[in-house]
């Protein structure tokens, strides 16, 4: 296999004695919309080509409902939601409900079983919780409901995110990315020149 990585073989149930995770104190509060994950994101930000997924926060403050509206443009078979925009729309929404709990993580695995199929015209309302986090470890899940809230279930996900700190970005996005976010040239390249 030569240099292929080796494919952790964990599971991403989380441990049994797991404290509950809490809200963030900087998170928005329940009843509240959330904040996109970046101004280019292509699950919730409101760009061409973005699913413009819309989330809001639970009363516990740390769950999250999410709204897709599933347009023509987001077909696999005819009339029909494409399986792996429905992931995107669980990578999405499960990742906002991490952001109710840390700062920014990024996803590592994440399985998803495809209950019904998704016609074109439905909005999706998606359920997303952190279960548990251990360490830098978040263990997160989802329900994905067709046309409302506790309707017809779609499809159901599981995700495990790690949590990065900015050296992640710093890293590996594009350095014109993060100058325009505010980071300077020196910066990067120190955060790229360490081990
Ligand atoms: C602000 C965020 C917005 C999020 C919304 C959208 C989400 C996204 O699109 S994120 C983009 C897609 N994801 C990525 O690009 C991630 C690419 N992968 C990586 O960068 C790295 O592999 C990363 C950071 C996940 C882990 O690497 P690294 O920091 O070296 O940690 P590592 O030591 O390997 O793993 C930490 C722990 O997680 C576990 N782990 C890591 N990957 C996996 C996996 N695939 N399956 C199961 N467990 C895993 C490890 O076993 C380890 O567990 P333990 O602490 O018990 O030993």
């Amino acid at each position: 296999m030569g240099n292929v990585r080796r494919v952790p073989t964990s599971t991403i149930e989380p441990p049994a004695d797991a404290e509950a995770p809490r809200r963030h104190p900087k998170a928005p509060g329940p009843g509240e919309r959330t904040r996109e994950h970046h101004s280019q994101c292509r699950g919730c930000a409101d760009v061409p080509g973005s699913l413009r997924i819309r989330s809001w926060v639970e009363d516990d403050g740390v769950s999250v409902r999410s709204r897709f509206d599933v347009l023509d443009e987001h077909q696999g078979g005819p009339g029909l939601l494409h399986g792996g925009l429905l992931m995107t729309a669980f990578d999405d929404a499960l990742g906002t409900a991490h952001t109710q709990v840390v700062r920014a993580a990024v996803t590592a695995r994440m399985e998803t079983d495809f209950r019904r199929p998704v016609p074109v015209g439905t909005t999706l309302w998606l359920r997303s919780r952190v279960d548990a986090v251990v360490g830098r470890k978040v263990y997160t899940s989802g329900v994905a409901y067709l046309g409302e809230l506790d309707g017809e279930v779609a499809g159901t996900a599981r995700a495990l995110f790690v949590k990065v700190g900015a050296e992640h970005f710093l890293k590996h996005s594009r350095p014109e990315d993060l100058e325009a976010l505010g980071a300077s040239r020196e910066v990067i390249e120190a955060a790229r020149a360490a081990p």
